[in-house]
């Protein structure tokens, strides 16, 4: 397999307006930690959305996991978001469910023992400093509690793609940190990683990490190793 992720020019428009990606191709290697980088409105949000399958491209080719998900049935797009966890730049957790609730919820929809749920929430409740709110409803944190709740969800079930925009954004350099190092742990376990931030900050911290830049919806890639990625990258 060529890729866990495969862009073959690629086009987004967003109604008849201009393109806001455009003749974007690239390929990601399973198991790699990648930074999404480029300005506010270069395209960041727009390209992890089609990634994580919230919508289709006007142009050009999209393979997830080996398979074309342009062309794919609707009904089967579930089946791919379940191997992906996503840590969305607004959160999106569920107003009416406790923080415990949100973060078990990829677990239980996957149809995990509740036993296991209730070990793996305590344990990403735990890492993200959150455990004495675990009962909490989500309405009643602060925004930088509420990003930690949605990567504890987002990385609860160990997906195979972990895509994240601007997931440290509101919180102190401290717990940046932290949930870099979990971002890390995660790609220990063979997770391919996206992050995208505007921080070079974070660029530092993961050191075998690679680089796409993103300018005004075009992908920036002199070297050709987005296109052409060596099959695995070492670690050290
Ligand atoms: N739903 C939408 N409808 C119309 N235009 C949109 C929509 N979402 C994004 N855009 C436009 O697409 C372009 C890229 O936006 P996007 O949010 O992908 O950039 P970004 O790099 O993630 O920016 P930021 O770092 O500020 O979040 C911008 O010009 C933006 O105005």
């Amino acid at each position: 397999m060529a890729g866990i992720v495969q862009f073959e020019n690629v086009g987004l428009r967003y109604g008849q307006g201009e393109e806001v990606l455009r003749d974007v191709t690239f390929a990601l290697a399973p198991g790699e930690f990648y930074f999404l980088t480029g300005a506010s409105g270069a395209g960041k949000t727009s390209l992890l959305s089609l990634l994580y399958l919230a919508q289709r491209p006007s142009r050009g080719i999209i393979r997830l996991f080996g398979e074309d998900v342009v062309t794919v049935p609707r009904k089967r797009l579930p089946g791919f978001r379940r191997r992906i966890g996503v840590v969305y730049q607004d959160f999106r957790l569920v107003p009416h469910l406790s923080v415990a609730d949100n973060v078990a919820l990829p677990l239980r929809i996957a149809g995990a023992d509740e036993s296991d749920v209730a070990e793996a929430v305590r344990e990403m409740l735990a890492w993200v400093g959150l455990s004495h709110r675990a009962a909490a409803s989500p309405e009643t944190l602060s925004g930088g509690e509420q990003q930690r709740v949605a990567i504890a969800r987002a990385v609860a079930g160990r997906p195979e793609l972990l895509l994240a925009d601007e997931p440290t954004g509101n919180v102190d350099e401290a717990m940046a940190d932290r949930l870099m190092q979990l971002f890390a742990s995660l790609n220990g376990l063979g997770t391919t990683v996206v992050v995208s931030t505007h921080d070079p900050q974070l660029l530092r911290q993961v050191k075998a990490a690679q680089l796409m830049r993103l300018a005004d919806g075009r992908l920036l890639d002199p070297t050709g190793a987005l296109r052409f990625p060596p099959a695995r990258v070492s670690m050290a």
